[in-house]
Order: C-alpha cells, then sequence, then structure tokens
C-alpha cells in the first residue's frame, strides 16, 4: 500500500479546506493518491455540509491512510480550535493552523508520509497570534532544521518550464537592497542547482539572473547594486560550473521566447519573481520550497476569503499542487 502524501487543512476561515475536499469528492475520476489531512474531522465535515459534498470523513493515522482513503477522507486530528467561518479569519485558530503544519512536517520527515501539501495560510492572523515566521516557507525550514540549524529556504512558482525564484522573499520593499548579497544570490543558486538534479532530473539547469534595477542598472547609472552583487553572484555561480546567466533586465526577462530558454530565472524580491507567473498562470501555477530534505509544494494562491465556503473557487493549483508532490516522490511510495 502506497505511503500518503499529508497536506496540512491551511487557514480554516480560507479556501483551503473547500479545495481539499472538493478534490477528495473527485478523487476516483481524478485518480488522486491517497493523501491525509492534517486537521479536525468536525470542522471538515461541517465544511463539507456547508458545500453539499456527501463525504465520509474519518480520524486516521498516516499509517492507517492509504486503506481509508477509497471510502473515507483521512484525517490526522491535530490539537487547537477551529470554527466553520469562512472568510472570518481568527487568531484562535493559529494553534491548530500551526500544529497542522508542524505535524505533517514530522509525519514527512518520520517517513509516514511521502511529502507535503501546504493548504493557504493567513499571514496576518498567524502573526496577530504571534506566529515569528514571514511565511510557510521560512517556518518550514526551521521545522527541518537538524542541530538546531535551519537551511536557506528557497521558494520557487513554478508552471511547466517557467519557474521563478525570488532571493529575497517576505520582507519590505525598502529593505531588499540591504538584504541583497552577493553570498545570498550564490547559495541560492547553488540550491537551484543542487535541488533540479535532484528532484527534477536536470543536471544541469540554465539559470537566468535578473538585475535589481531597471534595464539591470544601466551599467551603474541607474543603481550600482547589479554591478556590485549581482554581477560578481554570476561570475561566482560560474565559476562552480553552475550555468547561470546575468544579470538580465527583469522587465523582459519574462516574455515567452526569452525565459523559454532558461530553466529558472532567479528573482531579485518577491513580487519580480511572482507577478510574471500569477500573471499567465494563476490558477495552474505551484508554490514549492526547495532547499529542504523533504519535498513541499502547495497552490500559488492564498486564502481567498472572499470564495470561502462558497465552492466557486478553483482547485485547479491545488490539483497542481498535489499531482507534483505525487510526481516528485512517486520512488518514495
Ligand atoms: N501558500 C500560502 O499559504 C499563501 C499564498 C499566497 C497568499 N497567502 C495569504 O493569503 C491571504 C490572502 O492573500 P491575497 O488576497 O493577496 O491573495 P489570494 O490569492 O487569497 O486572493 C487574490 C484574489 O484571487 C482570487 N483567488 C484566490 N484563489 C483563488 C482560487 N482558487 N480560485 C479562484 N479565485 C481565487 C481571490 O478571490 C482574490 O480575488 C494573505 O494572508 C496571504 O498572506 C498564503
Ligand atoms: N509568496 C507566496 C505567494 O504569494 O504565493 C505566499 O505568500 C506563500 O508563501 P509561503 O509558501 O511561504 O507561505
Amino acid at each position: 500500500m502506497s505511503k500518503p502524501l499529508a497536506i496540512s487543512m491551511g487557514e480554516p476561515a480560507g479556501i483551503g479546506p473547500d479545495l481539499i475536499l472538493s478534490l477528495y469528492a473527485r478523487r476516483a475520476e481524478l485518480d488522486l493518491p491517497p493523501f491525509c489531512v492534517f486537521g479536525h474531522v468536525e470542522f471538515l465535515k461541517a465544511r463539507a455540509q456547508r458545500l453539499g459534498l456527501s463525504l465520509d470523513i474519518a480520524a486516521a493515522t498516516p499509517a492507517e491512510a492509504a486503506i481509508v482513503f477509497p471510502s473515507a477522507l483521512p484525517v490526522v486530528p491535530v490539537e487547537g480550535l477551529v470554527a466553520d467561518h469562512p472568510g472570518k479569519a481568527s487568531p484562535l485558530a493559529a494553534h491548530a493552523v500551526i500544529q497542522s503544519i508542524a505535524g505533517a512536517v514530522e509525519a514527512v520527515l518520520s517517513g509516514g508520509c511521502r511529502g507535503l501539501v501546504t493548504a493557504p495560510i493567513s499571514k496576518a492572523s498567524l502573526y496577530h497570534a504571534g506566529f515569528k515566521h514571514p511565511g510557510h516557507t521560512e517556518f518550514l525550514a526551521e521545522l527541518c532544521a537538524r542541530g538546531g540549524v535551519a537551511k536557506l529556504p528557497v521558494m520557487m512558482l513554478a508552471h511547466g518550464k517557467l519557474r521563478a525564484v525570488p532571493v529575497t522573499i517576505h520582507v519590505p520593499i525598502k529593505d531588499v537592497p540591504g538584504l541583497l548579497t552577493k553570498e545570498l544570490i550564490v547559495d541560492t543558486g547553488r540550491i537551484v542547482a543542487h535541488d533540479f538534479k535532484q528532484r527534477f532530473g536536470i543536471a544541469n539547469p540554465r539559470i537566468a539572473i535578473a538585475g535589481l534595477n531597471p534595464h539591470a542598472g544601466e551599467g551603474g547609472a541607474i543603481g550600482r547594486e547589479d554591478l556590485e552583487i549581482v554581477a560578481p553572484a554570476v561570475a561566482e555561480l560560474q565559476f562552480e560550473g553552475i550555468e547561470a546567466i546575468g544579470p538580465l533586465p527583469a522587465d523582459t526577462l519574462f516574455y515567452p521566447a526569452h525565459w523559454a530558454q532558461y530553466d529558472a530565472v532567479l528573482a531579485m524580491y518577491h513580487d519580480q519573481a511572482l507577478i510574471p507567473i500569477k500573471t499567465v498562470a494563476f490558477e495552474d501555477a505551484v508554490n514549492l520550497t526547495l532547499g529542504l530534505p523533504i519535498v513541499r509544494t502547495s497552490p500559488d494562491h492564498g486564502t481567498a476569503f472572499d470564495l470561502a465556503g462558497t465552492g466557486r473557487g478553483s482547485d485547479k493549483s491545488m490539483l497542481a499542487a498535489i499531482r507534483m508532490a505525487d510526481a516528485m516522490t512517486a520512488q518514495a511510495s
């Protein structure tokens, strides 16, 4: 019997539980691999009823999940309070949201599950409850840390061959130039090269590296970071044998004939990477974390509070996240 994927339930007031339930309802038609949700049985039953989905939902351990999956949605119970109030996020749910992620990660690290798919969290609600991490990406690095030392987590959004990696992630835009260092770009490029080889079978990925400033600084006339930080990082990666190209002007990097020459684009900040891919592939792109000892995928969208509990949200990106995690961990099933 194959090992299940672990799915964290995400923000209970958001769209994540809806997508998990609607995909589970179509498991046979979609030929889905077995998965278990780290969450609350009663909450998921209430949401399924609200959505008009007639499903069996049962508490299970990861070891039982693959057997239970054909007849009932397996739920690994987590601690904490969760109520079915779509669109109305409460910091009271934060403990359960965090326990869901932590439990799912532990199940993958211990070998009970083969990969992690996370449903969207409400970052503002978690911050309000004292959560210290900017998002999943950074929290996962801490959960996977060995010997107290967390590795650099790398965010990548992917749709087909279009893959974009922000070097700085969840930070204020005013802080980006100060946080951008040659070492950070080189470390990110190394992790991308390593994980492409290990997880995607691409031995020598071509990595385009965007400039920070308009026109990649125009020879230093429009900001010096491209000359003094990005270009030396590209040179260092090339010296190490990694096919890095740049700094390239970011505004023209994402027209199809351009990015299609590369396996990944390293962008200097969050929106430089995410706007192009969410613009062309919002319903289909997947968010992955590289640099971890586990496979983690997620849909590319957030909690969509305006759609939670309505059944009108698209489950395509969540489906793509499950399929990608399944494909990346097939050998472990
Ligand atoms: N992986 C994650 O955990 C993750 C990812 C992105 C955003 N977020 C969080 O989600 C919250 C809301 O963020 P936001 O409003 O910027 O982005 P959002 O993606 O939740 O919503 C943006 C717009 O896209 C629509 N949308 C989102 N998902 C959809 C779907 N599946 N089908 C149809 N339409 C959909 C929404 O209705 C809304 O109009 C924030 O707290 C943010 O931090 C979490
Ligand atoms: N930056 C991501 C996005 O907009 O899609 C999102 O915030 C998710 O980040 P985490 O996976 O770190 O929660």
